[in-house]
């Protein structure tokens, strides 16, 4: 078969343009309270949504939809969503991080200039979908594939996102007039930020630390893991200080 046509070059990134891709990963950061509310222009949402519609997914379904929110009205109510979900939240958590909980900012719904919620149609391929037949969630992780992509993009646009988790999705479904089929995975706040932290606001702010590699890197199987693998010394090196940095290049 001749391939010519759909195959080009796939060399190796410069070190300046591998660095940016690591710098992107290593400082995007869930943002809630630093949003400027200067407007992102459309050229770059579209770079940006564009990121979002190029991640793999499984059997290439696509099964995202962006929705952009834009105006104050339905912000006002997707953020009273948050706080009656916000509320219900916080009383389950044991009464000695009840205080911690109630001072984090978890959202930023209506400081942000704009709002997505990406949602996923588990029907955009038919009902037989390559790769999803034994596990239903694919089409789930796909999308989130997309969010991770908007993420990242958005981090290189200076823009910043925080992804909102603490609303009933089928409240949200009803607001946004979002089918019964279609699934509402991730709703995200999106704006300029001129200043973020260096490391996880819940660090920060002692609700919880970054795991050391022994406690994710494992050999072989589940729960397998040898100190002294070349590996994870290096995962180590690389997390020294709490900073996960490329190594030089
Ligand atoms: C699926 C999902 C859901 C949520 C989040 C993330 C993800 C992946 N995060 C952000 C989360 O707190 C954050 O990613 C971690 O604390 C790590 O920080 P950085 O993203 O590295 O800054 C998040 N943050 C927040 O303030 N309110 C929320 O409801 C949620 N929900």
């Amino acid at each position: 078969m001749d391939n010519s046509e759909a195959l080009s070059a796939c060399g190796p990134f410069s070190s300046a343009e591998r660095d940016a891709v690591y710098r992107a990963i290593y400082t995007r950061r869930d943002v809630r309270s630093q949003f400027s509310p200067e407007p992102v222009p459309d050229e770059v949402l579209a770079r940006i949504l564009l990121a979002g519609h190029h991640a793999p997914s499984v059997g290439f379904m696509q099964p995202w939809n962006f929705l952009v929110l834009r105006s104050q009205e339905t912000r006002r109510k997707v953020q009273a969503l948050f706080r009656e979900a916000n509320e219900e939240a916080a009383a389950l958590f044991p009464a000695d991080r009840q205080g911690a909980y109630r001072a984090l900012k978890l959202e930023g719904i209506v400081e942000a200039p704009v709002n997505l919620c990406i949602t996923c149609d588990p029907d955009r391929a038919g009902p037989v979908v390559l790769g999803r037949t034994h596990d239903k969630a694919m089409d789930s992780y796909s999308t989130v594939c997309a969010v991770q992509n908007i993420w990242l993009a958005a981090r290189a646009e200076g823009v910043g996102v925080g992804w909102v988790s603490i609303i009933d999705p089928l409240e949200l479904r009803a607001l946004l007039g979002i089918p019964e089929r279609v699934i509402p995975v991730a709703y995200l706040c999106l704006g300029y930020v001129h200043e973020a932290y260096v490391r996880p606001e819940l660090e920060v702010k002692g609700w919880r630390k970054r795991l050391p590699a022994e406690e994710v890197l494992n050999f072989e199987g589940w729960g397998q893991t040898t100190a002294d693998e070349p590996l994870l010394t290096l995962m180590q090196q690389g997390m020294e200080g709490g900073l996960a940095r490329p190594s030089p290049s």
